[in-house]
Parts: structure tokens; C-alpha cells; sequence
């Protein structure tokens, strides 16, 4: 699932790109995607992480030329074209960021901005072995599901990606993503995946629960934003339309007391200043709101004031927490958490589960998707209490909590002690007594307990973005279970791990896309493996 994977680099890059393997940049919109070893997001190094600025909106013309090491007309020569070259392309499909991809002389360029089925005059900016990027000139014929983006920042934030689709069109191309993922991947095709519609929202908006975004300074302004495309320029959000209304308030309140204290807000070229990163988190269902202050040294000056304010003028906020982060990477948490007012965790409900949420644990950021993709693995897992349910990848334990009332046993792993902390905890809270939770690897705790003679029925992964471990696969199809169900926030790893599991004799019973991240490029997947010649 496309999460709350912490450390999200918002520098946009726009290296690193194959046809193949490039792989979403994190929804970036007021920051997200808590890491871990592995995890999905930016600051994986395969991360996909361009956008342009070509994003339209009261007119189909733009103007500005080519910008690229290699410089105007040098072609190399594997290419069809040239820097600066003007084609006219016709669309074909969306690339996984969200981006056109149409075919010159059968070389594969990217337009950003460019849907499917419009033709568009486009400028060659950069050249690379496997494809070309352009950049969008003029769109000749638009396509009927084109929209005005309606946040005013759209061009310039790049936190979302398709603003200019409508939300129909959105949901069809997600489901499109998912079906070329196992046509690249596995045999089957769009006629024989067997794929529901993508599950998607009544109201797309304000659906986020958490924002994270870099401080900075514009003169003597404080600002808080994301970094523009490909530089160091921070642009300053006040306002996000995929935000939890109070998390927006929370930023921009935060903002106005530390320019009104005089704090000194990061700067990131000369490694000074105390404030990096303003990180909020809501509660949907109980309103509670937790604000982290990421600052580069342990000391706050000002800090007691600082405090006063922050509760006077939100007085919601439960938990005020400090992290501390010194390093020069982009990386947003460092090692060192302090509290500094209120509670260490905030509460939220999913259902009736209550879940606590220290400042680091991983939380679904869509909690009203979320509780959907979950009642569809629950449907998969067909419990009737007698199974023994394996929650791998399991964060703060909400996917085996959901099931645990339907099955013997849950046991769930996850690398990030916190998490695993949470997910004790929120069992207890929730009453739930059949659960167990261990801090590690799945793909080293799964062949542990397989040796030790435990036998699961069902299998539940919910990997990062790089899918699951060779190790973990090895585990899953020597103890075969009667049911595996996937969910993924990647249909590329998602289709490679299903090629490995369908040859060692799983069928693949059902895919269902989730639109966890309406207006990003995102797309979530929850399908069902079964044991090949299950008895039903
Ligand atoms: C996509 S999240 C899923 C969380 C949880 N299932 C949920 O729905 O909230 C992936 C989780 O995998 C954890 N993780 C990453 N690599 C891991 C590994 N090798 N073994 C176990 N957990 C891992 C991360 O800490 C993160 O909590």
C-alpha cells in the first residue's frame, strides 16, 4: 500500500529512468511514505521521482525550450530523435507517474502532462539508452476525459499527477496500470486477468491523514512546502486539496509562530538553522492531532514559548513531539524522538478497532480507502475461526486485527520495533487476545516458524514497493497455505512476485485495484492466490 512510509525526499529527480523499471515517486503532497530498509518511495533508489511543471490549465500552450546536459541537436546514436527536436506524438497509455507515453519511429517518450489518446506537438529534452522525455508544446486533439486541475498550485507542487484527468478516467487508468504490470510480467493478458474496477472514492479530496512538509525561508518569510522539480527551490504550500482540512491548519498555524518567534528555520544549502520539517497527523474519527517538529539540533530556542502558542492556537493538538535529524541527507526523521508536550501517541478507530500512533508508526494515510481494501481482504481470507492467519509486513497490526475475529491465530512481523510496539498495543485495546507479534523480517521469521513446523492456511503480505523478498516467496510456496492474499502498492513487483507464485502452482483467483491516492499516479492492489486445485 501507498503509506505512511516516513522519510520521503521531496527533491524531484529525474535520473534513473527505464521503461521498465521505473517506479512511482511517493505521493508527495504534503510529504508521506514512511521508510524502512526496503521501502517504497522516493528515497528508493530506483525511485521515479520526475514531474514537470507542463501541467495545463486554462490553455493547451506552453512555451519554454528544451533543457539537457547533452544540449540542442546532439542525437545519440541509439535515438530516433534529438534535443530539441519538435515531434507530434500520439498518446498511447499512462506511464506508472502518471505521465503520456506515445512511440516516435518505435522509441518510447515520455510527455508529462499528456494523456491518452491525445495527439501532441512535444519538444525532445532528454535523450536516454531506452526512451526519449519531451516536453508538452501544444495539444492537438484533446482528450474528452481532459479536466482543469482544480488546485491552484498543481503546476508548481507536483505532489499530484493526474489533476488534469478526470476522476473516471483516473480510476480506468489505474486499473490499465495494473493489467500492463501482469501483461509485462506474466502470461495473461486484459482479456484473461480476471480484474475488478478499480475501487475508488465517492469524494476524492481532503482524504489524506497525515502531511509533512520542509521549512524553509523566502526573504525573511517562513515558508513550508515541497521542493520544486528538480531543484532546491522550496514551494510553499499553505493549502493542500488532498489534505485533511486540520492538517493544513495545523501547517500553516505552526508556520506563522515560528516567523512570529523568530526561530530559525533550516537552511538546507548552508546546514544552519534549528526547524526542518513540520509533520501532522489527524485522527479521521477522533480528531486528535499529533504535530512532530523535525529540527537539525536537539536545542529549540524559544522553545517554551513555542509550546504556549502551538496549544493556544491549536488547541486539538494531543501530542507535540521533537525529532531530532543532524544528517545532511534528505531523509525526513532522525534517530532521536522527544516528547515535548501532551501525549506520546494519538488515537484513531478504523471500524472497531481503536489504534494508538506513536510519531513514527506507520498509519494507512487514506483511512476511509483503507477501511474498504480491508473488508476486500477479509472477503479473500474467507475465515470461519479455525485458520491460522500469517500478517506479513503487518506495521501497527491493522490487517490482523481486522481478520483476527475471524481466525484461531494471527501472527504478524515487521522491521521497525515501534511499529510492532503499536500493534501489541492496539491489540490489547481493541481486546483482541489471539495475535502475536514479533519485531524482524518476515522473509526471516516466516522460514523460522516453517521449520519449527507451523503450517498457516492464510498467508496475508502487504510489502513495500520492492515486493516481497525472494526468501519470503520461498517460505510462502514451501508451506503452500490455502490462501495468499497480496496487497501491493507497486503492480510491477506485484506481477513479478505473482510470476514466481503462479509457476510454484498457486492460481490467481481475483485482482482488485484500490484508488488509495486519489489525483497521484498511485494505485494499490489487493488480489487472492489460492493453492492450485484447492477443493472449494
Ligand atoms: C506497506 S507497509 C504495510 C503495513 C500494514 N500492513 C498496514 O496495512 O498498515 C509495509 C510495512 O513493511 C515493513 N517492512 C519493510 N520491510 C520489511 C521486511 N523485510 N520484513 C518485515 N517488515 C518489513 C515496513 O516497516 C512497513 O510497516
Amino acid at each position: 500500500m501507498q503509506k505512511d512510509r516516513s522519510n520521503i525526499n521531496f527533491k524531484k529527480n529525474n535520473k534513473h529512468r527505464s521503461d521498465k523499471t521505473k517506479q512511482s515517486k511517493g505521493n508527495k503532497s504534503f510529504g508521506d511514505q514512511q521508510s524502512s530498509t526496503k521501502d517504497k518511495g522516493p528515497q528508493n533508489k530506483n525511485a521515479q521521482t520526475k514531474r514537470t511543471n507542463n501541467k495545463y490549465k486554462n490553455t493547451y500552450n506552453t512555451s519554454g525550450g528544451p533543457s539537457s546536459k547533452q544540449g540542442e541537436n546532439s542525437k545519440p546514436a541509439h535515438s530516433q530523435v534529438r534535443i530539441g527536436q519538435e515531434i507530434t506524438l500520439t498518446i498511447r497509455r499512462l506511464g506508472i507517474n502518471g505521465e503520456g507515453v506515445g512511440y516516435f519511429k518505435k522509441q518510447v517518450v515520455f510527455v508529462d502532462g499528456a494523456l491518452p489518446e491525445e495527439v501532441v506537438i512535444c519538444t525532445i529534452t532528454d535523450i536516454a539508452p531506452k526512451f526519449a522525455t519531451a516536453k508538452l508544446k501544444k495539444i492537438r486533439t484533446a482528450s474528452s476525459d481532459r479536466v482543469l486541475p482544480p488546485c491552484p498550485i498543481y503546476s508548481s507542487c507536483g505532489g499530484c499527477q493526474l489533476q488534469h484527468l478526470s476522476y473516471e478516467g483516473q480510476l480506468k487508468e489505474k486499473k490499465d496500470q495494473v493489467i500492463q504490470a501482469f501483461e509485462r510480467y506474466t502470461s495473461y493478458t486484459g482479456e484473461t486477468l480476471p480484474i475488478k474496477d478499480t475501487v475508488g472514492m465517492e469524494d476524492p479530496w481532503g482524504y489524506r491523514n497525515k502531511g509533512q512538509l520542509q521549512v524553509g525561508k523566502v526573504g525573511d518569510q517562513v515558508i513550508a512546502g515541497l521542493y520544486k522539480q528538480g531543484s532546491h527551490e522550496l514551494i510553499d504550500l499553505s493549502e493542500c486539496a488532498v489534505q485533511h482540512p486540520k492538517t493544513n491548519e495545523v501547517i500553516q498555524k505552526t508556520k506563522e509562530i515560528l516567523q512570529k518567534l523568530n526561530i530559525p528555520v533550516y537552511n538546507e544549502r548552508k546546514r544552519t538553522g534549528v526547524i526542518r520539517t513540520i509533520v501532522t497527523r489527524i485522527g479521521f474519527e477522533t480528531g486528535q492531532l499529533q504535530l512532530v517538529l523535525v529540527t537539525r539540533t536537539k536545542e529549540i530556542p524559544n522553545l517554551q514559548e513555542l509550546l504556549l502558542d502551538l496549544r493556544f492556537a491549536l488547541p486539538e493538538v494531543k501530542s507535540i513531539v521533537q525529532n531530532i535529524n543532524s544528517s545532511k541527507t534528505s531523509t525526513i526523521f532522525g534517530d532521536e524522538t522527544i516528547m515535548l508536550w501532551g501525549e506520546e501517541r494519538i488515537e484513531e478507530q478504523l471500524g472497531d478497532l481503536a489504534f494508538s500512533l506513536s510519531p513514527r508508526a506507520f498509519f494507512q494515510l487514506n483511512p476511509i480507502q483503507t477501511k474498504k481494501l480491508y473488508n476486500k481482504v477479509k472477503e479473500y481470507a474467507q475465515l470461519s475461526g479455525s485458520e491460522i492467519v500469517v500478517d506479513a509486513y503487518c506495521g501497527v497490526g491493522t490487517i490482523g486485527l481486522w481478520l483476527a475475529d475471524g481466525a484461531k491465530e494471527i501472527r504478524g512481523m515487521d522491521v521497525i520495533p515501534e511499529a510492532i510496539e503499536d500493534a501489541r498495543e492496539n491489540a490489547l485495546k481493541s481486546g483482541v487476545e489471539n495475535a502475536l507479534y514479533e519485531v524482524g523480517k518476515a522473509e526471516t521469521w516466516l522460514p523460522r516458524w516453517v521449520k519449527e513446523g507451523y503450517a498457516p492456511d492464510v498467508i496475508v503480505v502487504d510489502p513495500p514497493r520492492t515486493g516481497c523478498d525472494d526468501q519470503l516467496l520461498k517460505a510462502i510456496i514451501q508451506v503452500k497455505p490455502k490462501r495468499l492474499v497480496y496487497v501491493s502498492c507497486n503492480p510491477s513487483t506485484l506481477a513479478k512476485d505473482c510470476k514466481q507464485l503462479l509457476a510454484a502452482g498457486f492460481e490467481l483467483k481475483e485482482v482488485t485495484p484500490y484508488d488509495m491516492f486519489p489525483h497521484t499516479s498511485h494505485v494499490e492492489s489487493v488480489i487472492l492466490m489460492e493453492r492450485r486445485g484447492e477443493p472449494k
